[in-house]
């Protein structure tokens, strides 16, 4: 399974998630956010990953020249825009890195949010980062439109099941595998990651 470990404020929490084998870490950037990262922080654990990491970059509503500047000088490869961005910043963005778009499901996903300008979507709750959940059964009329598909939102070691039931293209976590918000959980993540394995998306 792809996982995505999100906001990532810590070293040794980064290099635990890679060990584990995660695909992807998250470094979050959105103003107000509990997770919020330093930008030399976040270069320093950037450059301290191997090369089969995936260094994504989290943003809310920033526009596409902060974006990139930060995206840039952090040394990220993939920017997830978590807010209410048009469409044009994620063309603007998706010139210089692969967009993941983030849609909060308050009922059934719209499967028209597959029009929208990046190569992947991610379904999250309406409270980003909070744990907060949705029924997961929201999530399947964006599946079927064959679009690559991110799954978040309250997931944990413990309720992961029902969500690769769904076969999503990946999975992305923030405090279903923490102790403090930014603070990751050491148990939790190799739990996580010993159910995760298992399951091969391609099959
Ligand atoms: O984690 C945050 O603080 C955050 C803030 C603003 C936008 C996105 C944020 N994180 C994203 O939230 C989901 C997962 O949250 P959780 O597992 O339910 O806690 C994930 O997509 C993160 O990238």
């Amino acid at each position: 399974m792809r996982i995505k470990i999100c906001g990532i404020t810590r070293l040794e929490d980064a290099l635990l998630a890679e060990a584990l084998g995660a695909f992807a870490v998250g470094f979050v950037f959105a103003p107000g956010s509990r997770r919020r990262v330093d930008l030399e922080v976040a270069r320093t654990i950037s450059e301290a990953l191997g090369p089969f990491v995936v260094r994504v970059g989290v943003f809310q509503n920033q526009g596409p020249e902060e974006v990139l500047r930060l995206a840039e000088q952090a040394r990220l490869q993939v920017v997830q825009l978590h807010g209410q961005e048009p469409p044009e910043w994620a063309e603007a963005i998706g010139k210089h890195f692969p967009v993941i778009k983030a849609f909060p499901l308050t009922g059934p996903a719209d499967p028209g949010w597959a029009q929208y300008p990046a190569g992947t979507l991610l379904l999250d709750s309406k409270a980003p980062g909070s744990g907060q959940t949705y029924p997961r059964d929201w999530a399947k009329p964006l599946l079927q439109t064959g679009k690559r598909i991110i799954l978040a939102g309250g997931i944990t070691p413990e309720n992961l099941e029902e969500v690769l039931a769904l076969r999503p293209y990946a999975i992305d976590l923030a405090s279903g595998v923490e102790r403090a918000p930014g603070i990751k959980d050491e148990a939790k993540l190799k739990a996580l990651f010993a159910k995760g394995r298992i399951w091969n998306p391609g099959v």
